[in-house]
């Protein structure tokens, strides 16, 4: 039987984990998809040592692969948004079908893409761009489709997972463990996407998508990365039973969808709490289903590939199939998507963790309660370390439940204090209760 003919741009860590797998499962892939899957073409500027490619017609120019009238589908993998969007939307004009791993490029232009590929009847696959091989698209998109879902929360960013753990397990630094994660091709191309949070804000506009049926809203993502995390921090987080988790959080509150990515505190006995170094897991809350947990490797080259393949296998299945008979780009018909509107983060509501030096002198600490109380911010629990005379205090306060507006203008107040050094430290908690 005729194959199903693949172009492959870009031979990087995920380009070549996509040739290593396509080739060593091409068998078992045959007879899943009813035949073989080839691959035809090659857009790379130099071979991958990592992977074999003899025998196949390679290009230095990507664009020749979206002009190869033999292609059936192409494969995004060579990252960014400028030459990756031009090349996507080449390769549409000229029909083929798409699959990327690419969540810059859904985030930021999918709108527009989806659009080009509905007018040319074709389709764009993304499963590895969130949570690499976790298919955790397909599970909403599908698998839970039958569901209201409620919230959305989960580790979506393997290098940043990875160093909190290696930090709180092995008291290693930040920058040496970055530089590990680098070498071990989990960082993106500029790490600073996964330690600030925007790979992990990219992730979430897709998820929030998937999940709501509301239009990819990527600059609408309050976004905070895990740089200003310390050791002190870890540490006084697991004194009071939680362990500090980058978390993508998007919740449909009813008068709108929460979307925030930040270091969160989760207490130590949720499972999420267990997920450490490169996995990534999303948990789901769904109205029918309940709480679900979706659990797996979210970066490296065959984690990754496992979800680009399985993509080019749906394509591949579908390609005699009527455009309009096939999962929506974003599980929802475009004609149906919601205007439920994104709420700043201020409009968020959860209980809090600060932390803060200050000089040791009297009335500090009643200070910084009145003003936490004239907000309505009670104190859950505190903790203040024994230092030497002189030395700076560090103080530790939970809060119960309250609105981000309120702790933020108290902060505001404390730190305007004379006894406050150097800036303060504001983590908010949850539970992810079900
Ligand atoms: N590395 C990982 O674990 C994961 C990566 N991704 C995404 O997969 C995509 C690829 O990531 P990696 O493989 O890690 O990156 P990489 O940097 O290892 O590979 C990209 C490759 O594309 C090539 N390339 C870039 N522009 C090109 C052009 N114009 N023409 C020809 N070749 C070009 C580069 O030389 C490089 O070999 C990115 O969008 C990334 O966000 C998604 C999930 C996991
Ligand atoms: N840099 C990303 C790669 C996968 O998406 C990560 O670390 O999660
Ligand atoms: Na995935």
């Amino acid at each position: 039987m005729k194959p199903v003919k693949v172009g492959i741009a870009g031979l990087g860590t995920v380009g070549s984990g996509t040739v290593n797998v396509l080739q060593r499962n091409a068998q078992e892939i045959a007879r899943r998809i009813g035949r073989p899957i080839e691959i035809a073409h090659i857009g790379a500027r130099r071979p991958n040592p990592a992977c074999n490619i003899d025998g196949i017609r390679v290009s230095a120019d990507v664009f020749e692969l979206a002009r190869d009238p033999e292609l059936d589908i192409l494969v995004e993998l060579i990252g960014g948004t400028t030459t990756a969007r031009e090349l996507v939307l080449t390769a549409i004009e000229h029909g083929k079908h798409i699959v990327t791993a690419n969540k810059a490029l859904i985030a930021e232009h999918g709108n527009a893409i989806f659009r080009a590929a509905h007018e040319r009847g074709v389709d764009v696959a993304f499963e590895a761009s969130v949570a690499g091989g976790i298919p955790i698209l397909k599970a909403l998109g599908e698998g839970l489709a039958a569901n209201h879902i409620k919230w959305v929360a989960g580790i979506i960013n393997g290098t940043g997972n990875f160093i909190l753990t290696e930090m709180r397990d092995k008291g290693r630094d930040f920058a040496e463990v970055l530089k590990e994660a680098q070498a071990l091709g989990y960082a993106e191309a500029d790490p600073t996407f996964d330690v600030e949070g925007i790979d992990a804000a990219h992730k979430l506009t897709i998820l929030a998508s998937i999940a709501f049926g509301i239009p990819l809203q990527f600059s609408k993502v309050y976004t905070e990365g895990i740089s200003r995390i310390t050791a002190e921090d870890i540490k006084a987080a697991d004194y009071f039973g939680y362990c500090i988790k980058h978390l993508g959080i998007a919740k449909d509150t009813g008068n709108g969808v929460e979307l925030r990515v930040h270091p969160t505190l989760i207490p130590k006995e949720v499972l999420l709490a267990s997920v450490n170094g490169v996995m990534n897991a999303v948990m789901i809350d769904g109205d029918a289903v309940g709480p679900t947990l979706f659990y797996g490797a979210g970066a490296g080259a065959e984690p990754t590939a496992s979800a680009v393949v399985a993509d080019v296998i749906e394509l591949g299945r579908a390609l005699t199939v009527d455009h309009d008979e096939r999962v929506p780009y974003l599980g929802f018909h475009a004609d149906a998507m919601s205007e439920m509107p994104v709420l700043g983060i201020d409009e968020v509501e959860c209980s809090f963790y600060i932390r803060l030096h200050v000089q040791d002198r009297t009335g500090v600490l009643a200070d910084i309660t009145r003003i936490l109380s004239d907000k309505g911010i009670s104190i859950e629990a505190m903790y203040q370390k024994d230092v030497d005379d002189n030395e700076p205090v560090p103080v530790v306060l939970m809060t119960h439940r309250i609105r981000e507006s309120a702790m933020r203008e108290a902060l505001e107040q404390i730190a305007a204090l004379e006894a406050v050094l150097d800036d303060i430290m504001r983590i908010r908690v949850e539970t992810l209760d079900a």
